[in-house]
């Protein structure tokens, strides 16, 4: 029988098992054997395990993407289900996900992909389970939400960032002024600065004082993705990390367009990458731009070139020749 096989039988029983106080045990134990099946399934025969992933790279949709990093079963498939309203399986067995599950989410007006991803384990930089291309995938990701089990959130998030630092990802740390080229351990040879969020989850499982004390945790948020609590924070504390631009349109003559804004990514968001995100033939009519907002020198707005800056929230009304 195929791993595969085992899985679903063990599947179909435990749905078959009605949930009682005598039954608790018999389906402890399946859970157990699911996880250990499952685990199986996603270790790599060769060992190594540092080949593509089939499966792991999916299209890049959005201005942005953030990636769920963390250990199996600490909800970051109900998280992003909720998040998006794209169904990722979650269950109470450890490696439910097996493979990136992409959906969206649309926050300010800005279009951001979500990515799911397996759980990973101590020991994922170095080839166990599917970590490797779990945190390949996390490296190419604009922000990282490590999922954390608000039971013992710090000794996990130590282990978490230790795998992510051997894989040349830095968790909210500025780039040092020189970069100094580091050759890392399984051919890595660049490290990458990643914005995070620690997602303390579970929060309906603790009580108000304990609560209080991971407040303490800095740049994390407590949310329970089950009862849906804090989520409002979360997202906020998103936009923050995401650091996007968005820049509003004003035709001539006209109330600026409020409700869709072009979102530019912050270092890519002069006037020229604003009518790029527009479409690529407008900088050849471009005459000159007049803009409102945080950017502008004057209230009464400023007329510049394709190489102004722009801030969040600009207003911008595009001259052509
Ligand atoms: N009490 C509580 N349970 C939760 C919460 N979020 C998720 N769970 C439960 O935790 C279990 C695991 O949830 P998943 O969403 O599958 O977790 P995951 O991190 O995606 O798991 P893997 O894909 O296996 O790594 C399920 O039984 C969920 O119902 C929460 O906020 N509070
Ligand atoms: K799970
Ligand atoms: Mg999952």
């Amino acid at each position: 029988m195929t791993t595969a096989q085992k899985i679903k039988d063990i599947e179909e029983e435990m749905a078959k098992t009605q949930r009682n106080k005598n039954t608790e045990y018999h389906l402890g134990q399946l859970k157990a054997k699911l996880a250990k099946l499952r685990r199986e399934l996603i270790t790599p025969s060769g060992g190594g395990g540092g080949g593509p992933g089939i499966g792991f790279d999916v299209a890049r949709t959005g201005i942005a993407s953030v990636g769920f990093v963390g250990f199996p079963s600490v909800g970051k498939s109900t998280l992003m289900s909720k998040l998006t309203g794209t169904h990722s399986e979650a269950a109470s067995y450890e490696f439910t996900t097996l493979t990136t599950v992409p959906g969206t989410l649309t926050h300010n007006g800005a279009r951001i992909q979500v990515l799911d991803l397996p759980g990973i384990i101590e020991g994922a930089k170095d080839g166990k389970g599917r970590g490797r291309q779990v945190i390949a995938v996390a490296r190419t990701c604009n922000l990282i939400f490590i999922v954390l089990d608000v039971l013992k959130p710090l000794k996990d998030l130590a282990i978490l960032t230790n795998e992510l630092e051997g894989f040349g990802i830095r968790l909210n740390k500025k780039p040092p002024a020189i970069t100094v080229r580091k050759k890392e351990s399984g051919g890595i040879s660049s490290i990458v600065y990643v914005p995070a969020i620690f997602v303390l989850n579970k929060i309906d499982a603790i009580s108000i004082e304990e609560l209080d004390l991971l407040y303490k945790i800095p740049d994390s948020v407590p949310i329970s993705s089950q009862l849906w609590l804090n989520i409002d924070e979360l997202l906020e504390v998103m936009w923050e990390k995401l650091n996007l631009v968005r820049v509003y349109t004003k035709p001539r003559g006209q109330q600026p367009d409020y409700s869709s804004p072009v979102v530019l990514r912050r270092g890519r968001c002069t006037v020229e990458d604003f009518c790029n995100a527009i479409h690529k033939e407008i900088v050849k009519q471009f005459r000159t731009a007049m803009v409102w907002g945080t950017s502008a020198k004057h209230s009464r707005g400023q007329k510049v070139g394709l190489d102004h800056v722009l801030e969040d929230e600009d207003i911008i009304c595009i001259f052509k020749k």
